[in-house]
């Protein structure tokens, strides 16, 4: 697959079934609009999917693993090998994705796209590294151009699989210490803020260590002068692996037509590079969550997207995504299984 035919397979959301849909939901035995938000979660995933009567999909998180250069400027509070600590994690069954992708049943698959660190052949480990981490983005490029577009192929590789094996509904995760610095990067770039804006506390960083990210964030900024017209470019120049697939992954399920929740502070960078590259892919996101990471609130409404959930969740990995999954399942059960006034003889109201 090339990059630029991605793109191009990616067409905006076809609105016009949406009279039909909402007149369904309007139909069914409750006071119009009384399910709220259920009822536009069912309407968005028919409009995305393209059909009237949807089956219930079956779903699929996908958690990019990577690790990041500029940690070695101290802008996380946790050590860099806890990456490849995390993945050998999920692939016991025991972080947070795994207990909330199992409570909602989602499959979750766990990508090593960039860790460094050298993995055998493990069960589960989906083994794409483009290079063992970024380099050092304080200091120059942190990916070439042909890196970052390796990993957003890859990530779109991943999607359309999913969509052969017959996947209706994907979210996205990710795990790497260091990665709410190139999204606080990238979330200045194309959201026109300082860096300051946009810089949170991540895993949870003292005050000192705080100003210290936002510098090393303006000093990468200032070396690398990324130009929003060119996204690739900028991934490539502030990015990450794990964002670069996820942007992949967004692409790739918009490309074949199938919604991706999207989770927290790091995928919604890598949504907002795959909107800059294809604003139609915007129309195929759920936003799963408000994030606590300052910069996440930025990033939303640069997207049009109203978060699902709002849970002061900053775990990532795709947990705000898995709880939002089963939610945006829960409106399509309401809209494909709730009779309507005629069916069961309930007098409708004249609401106004
Ligand atoms: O999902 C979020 O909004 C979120 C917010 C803050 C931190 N994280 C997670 O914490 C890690 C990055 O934090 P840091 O401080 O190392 O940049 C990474 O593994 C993310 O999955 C995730
Ligand atoms: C323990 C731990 C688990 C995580 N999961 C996602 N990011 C994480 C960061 C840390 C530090």
């Amino acid at each position: 697959m090339q990059l630029d035919s991605l793109l191009q397979a990616v067409r905006p959301v076809d609105e016009s079934p949406a009279p039909e849909i909402q007149a369904h939901l309007d139909n069914l035995t409750k006071p119009r609009g009384s399910l709220g938000r259920l009822e536009e979660l069912a309407l968005r995933y028919c409009l995305i999917r393209g059909e009237r009567r949807p089956a219930l999909p079956a779903k699929a998180v996908f958690v990019f693993a990577a690790d990041h250069g500029v940690t070695e400027e101290g802008v996380s509070a946790f050590p860099r090998e806890v990456t490849y600590q995390m993945v050998r994690n999920f692939l016991a069954g025991g972080a947070g994705i795994n207990v909330l992708a199992r409570h909602v049943g989602a499959e979750v698959h766990v990508v090593d796209i960039g860790v460094d660190h050298d993995f055998p052949e493990l069960p589960g480990l989906i083994r794409r590294k483009v290079r063992p981490g970024t380099r050092n983005m304080a200091r120059g490029p942190a990916l070439t151009r042909e890196e970052a577009e390796a990993a957003v192929l890859a990530g779109a590789e991943l999607a359309s699989g999913a969509a052969d094996r017959g996947i209706g509904l994907l979210a996205t995760g990710e795990m790497g210490i260091g990665n709410t610095t190139p999204s606080s990067a990238l979330t200045a770039v194309f959201c026109g803020a300082a860096p300051a804006e946009v810089t949170g506390r991540g895993t949870g960083i003292d005050d000192e260590a705080h100003r210290r990210k936002v510098r090393v964030i303006e000093r990468a900024l200032e070396v690398n002068r990324p130009d929003p017209a060119d996204p690739l470019g900028v991934l490539a120049a502030v990015g990450g692996l794990e964002i670069a697939g996820i942007c992949g992954l967004v692409l790739g399920a918009a490309a074949r037509g199938v919604p991706v929740v999207i989770d927290g502070f790091i995928s919604t960078a890598g949504a907002l590079v795959a909107a800059a590259m294809a604003p139609a892919a915007a129309g195929y996101m759920f936003a799963a969550h408000q994030s606590v990471e300052v910069g996440h609130r930025k990033q939303l409404e640069r997207l049009g997207l109203r978060p699902v959930l709002d849970l002061d969740l900053r775990l990532g990995e795709g947990t705000g995504a898995a709880l939002a999954m089963g939610l945006i399942e829960a409106g399509l059960k309401i809209y494909l299984e709730m009779a309507t006034f005629d069916g069961a003889q309930v007098s409708p109201g004249n609401e106004a």
